[in-house]
């Protein structure tokens, strides 16, 4: 009985998905890990958190549709999942800065369950270079960045991962880009000036924190009632 699509059926193109549906993909894929051979709509919604007519029309997207009563075959849907972010491709990753972050980055086994393999470690300072740092998947050794072209082409790198100074976020991404690169994920702040078919995600730390701090100060002062509200204000005025 098959309760999705069939996995030997070929992946979505990432055109058909909706970027918010893709962004929610993770979520379900994340969520899935936590039950057994079937689950409803209703309890994988609440999982990801998302309410159960967004899942089933994300998950329609993908040829997803599960069946009345039984709901969806984990497995087959976490496969469907996985092709559609294509997570059953080799991606293979270069990390470039092996400071705090970086090495933090390097030791989380997290990555290669989910079709990621960082195979190249880059730095400048000449204390790491030519070391074989410890990784999730064994010792890996750090090349110098001015090596980064040979390396990138050898190890067959397909995405680069910044977790050097913002400063140098820029020029390691102008290599990146040079030596083919389309994907960059940056730990850094600050715009990176990247071509059209570059595709950047950037995790600034430190500006989520300050949404959290915007969100905590609004929890902690609402809104003055003394303050007219901007009908109020406009009647005052009219
Ligand atoms: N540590 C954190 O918790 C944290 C959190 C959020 C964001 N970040 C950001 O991540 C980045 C790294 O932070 P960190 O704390 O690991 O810094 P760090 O100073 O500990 O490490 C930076 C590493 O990058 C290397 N480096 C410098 N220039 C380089 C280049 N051109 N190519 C490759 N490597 C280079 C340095 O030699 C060093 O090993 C920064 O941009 C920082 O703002 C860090």
């Amino acid at each position: 009985m098959s309760l999705a699509a069939d996995p030997s059926s070929p992946a979505q193109p990432p055109a058909a998905v909706p970027a918010a549906t893709a962004a929610r993909l993770p979520h379900y894929l994340r969520a899935l890990s936590d039950f057994g051979a079937t689950v409803n709509s209703q309890d994988l919604a609440t999982a990801a958190g998302v309410d159960a007519a967004t899942l089933r029309r994300d998950l329609s997207r993908l040829g997803s549709y599960g069946i009345r009563g039984v709901g969806y075959d984990t497995a087959v849907l976490s496969a469907e999942i996985s092709r559609a972010l294509g997570a059953e491709l080799d991606h293979r990753v270069a990390l470039f800065g092996l400071g705090n972050l970086g090495r933090a980055l390097a030791g989380y086994a997290g990555f290669a369950g989910r079709g990621f393999a960082l195979v190249a470690l880059f730095d400048v300072d000449p204390t790491v270079i030519g070391a074989a740092l410890p990784t999730a998947a064994g010792p890996l050794q750090v090349h110098h960045t001015r090596d980064a072209a040979t390396v990138i082409a050898a190890e067959r790198v397909t995405i680069g991962m910044i977790a050097a100074p913002d400063g140098d976020a820029q020029s390691i991404a102008d290599l990146l880009i040079s030596a083919g690169i389309k994907s960059v994920l940056s730990f850094t702040s600050g715009r990176l000036d990247v071509p059209a078919d570059v595709h950047v995600r950037q995790i600034d730390v430190g500006l989520e924190m300050q949404m959290l701090a915007f969100h905590q100060a609004h929890l902690l002062t609402p809104a003055d009632p003394a303050e007219p509200t901007p009908q109020q204000q406009q009647r005052r005025s009219g």
